[in-house]
């Protein structure tokens, strides 16, 4: 899973491997599907062409020139649990020891040792089990600040993050700092939220629809014998969704009904042939019914975004979560029902790291402590030097859409305060 771009330090990635160790500023979002994670790893006692000249020292860059912090080089990884099944998420923090960052740290107060920062429902959830099983406390982030505070900094911070995509074709989007705001955010999890934002923590949540990824999933899993979400997903690729749904041309004798700008080929009811056929749900493939429920899902996910976008005249609409799991058939439906609708006024956009918005913004919050600017310097690094490059994940299982947003960390270099 190697990515594009050029690593900070310019180290090889047996040596990253091998120097790989500290782990700083564990963040997480524990949502009602699943629990995302993102935490820091600087690299130490590194042997690199780097260091030999002085740039590295213990994982330290000392060319800052500012005394008042040091450079750490590592890695932010990315890893993601089903939250049924939390106990696996607790025994890999434990198994990692990544509670015990602030061990490392002499001068952090010992308050501060056990505090991770949380967000999602869980976080509120689970407190009492995070503190039974590892004996740390949850400091509670809104989910929704949050999710903005991720795609904030994904948007400004990380190279080739946003990009479009639409019949068949993937296109970067260069994102102009100056020119990011307003926007639409519009986060696919189990449920789904749409997010007016308006600058760094200027947001508001003007609307939501409980027909999400959770729908998708749960409703797939009812109707297929699918036993993962990503089997539901590859079946669906497979399937052709013109067997269950019910087209125009089904109900108009084939032609279109030009008059209010609808094809033969538009579907004018999901899954509304299965009403007069009388078949049962075993004489339906299970590729096309996975095909037709993606399609309905998406399709109203991008019309009400688009709605919302137009209630506010937003011209980008950005969408995360981990339903799109950058999956192309998703973000071509919801890609095509934004520009159908809005005549080609708005634009969907799609993230790199979609799923991570959340944990990504909680991550953010120790900014806010005082005792770390990991984030801010980390987001000049990239932006102003486009240094960024991905590696594989930290040996969890991967599915076969499988990419950066799944298990997997983004070589980095973070200004910390001394
Ligand atoms: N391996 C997986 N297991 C379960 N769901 C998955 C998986 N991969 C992708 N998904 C999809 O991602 C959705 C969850 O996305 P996400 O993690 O962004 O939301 P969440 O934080 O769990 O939910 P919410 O924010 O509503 O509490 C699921 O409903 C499902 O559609
Ligand atoms: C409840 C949350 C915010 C939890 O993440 C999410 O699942 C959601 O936005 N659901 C949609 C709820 C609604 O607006 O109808």
């Amino acid at each position: 899973m190697e990515g594009d771009g050029i690593k900070v330090a310019k180290l090889g990635e047996k040596e990253l491997k091998e120097c790989e160790d500290q782990v700083s500023h564990l963040a997480l979002d524990i949502g009602g599907s699943l629990i995302k994670i993102v935490y820091f790893s600087s690299i130490s006692s590194c042997s690199s062409d780097d260091q030999k000249h002085g740039v590295l020292k213990d994982g330290i860059d000392t060319s800052s020139g500012n005394l008042n912090y040091k450079f750490l080089t590592g890695r932010l990884h990315f890893v993601k649990f089903e939250t049924s099944k939390i106990g696996e998420c607790i025994k890999f923090i434990s198994s990692k020891r990544l509670h015990h960052y602030g061990d490392q740290d002499d001068e952090a107060p010992a308050s501060d040792k056990s505090i991770i920062k949380a967000t999602g429902g869980g976080a509120f959830k689970f407190a009492d089990l995070f503190k039974e099983k590892l004996g740390i406390i949850l400091d509670k982030v809104d989910e929704m600040s949050c999710l903005v505070a991720g795609a904030n900094f994904l948007l400004k911070a990380v190279q080739r993050e946003a990009f479009t995509y639409m019949n068949g074709q993937k296109e970067y989007v260069q994102i102009d700092h100056e020119d990011l705001y307003p926007y639409l955010l519009v986060n696919v999890g189990s449920g789904v939220s749409m997010i007016k934002v308006d600058g760094d923590n200027e947001f508001e949540r003007v609307s939501g629809t409980s027909v999400g990824g959770g729908t998708f999933w749960g409703l797939g899993k009812l109707l297929t014998k699918c036993k993962s979400f990503d089997e539901l997903l590859e079946l669906s690729h497979q399937g052709n969704n013109r067997v269950i749904d019910m087209l125009v041309g089904d109900i108009y004798g084939g032609t279109d009904y030009s008059k209010i700008g609808l094809t033969s080929t538009t579907i004018a009811s999901s899954f509304g042939k299965a009403v007069s056929e009388n078949k049962e749900l075993e004489e339906y493939r299970a590729e096309d019914v996975a095909r037709s429920l993606l399609r309905m899902i998406s399709n109203n996910i991008g019309q009400i975004a688009y709605l919302n976008a137009l209630r506010f005249g937003l011209k980008r609409i950005f969408f995360g979560g981990f339903f799109i799991r950058g999956h192309e058939y998703t973000m071509d439906t919801i890609s095509v029902g934004v520009h159908f609708w809005s005549k080609g006024e708005a634009k969907a956009l799609f993230l790199r790291h979609e799923g991570f918005l959340g944990a990504l913004g909680a991550f953010r919050n120790y900014e806010k402590n005082g005792f770390t600017d990991v984030t801010h310097e980390f987001m000049e690094q990239h932006s102003s030097k486009a240094k960024s490059s991905f590696c594989a994940g930290d040996g969890l299982q991967s599915s076969t859409h499988a990419d950066v947003k799944d298990n997997g960390c983004i070589e980095c270099r973070v200004q910390v305060r001394n």
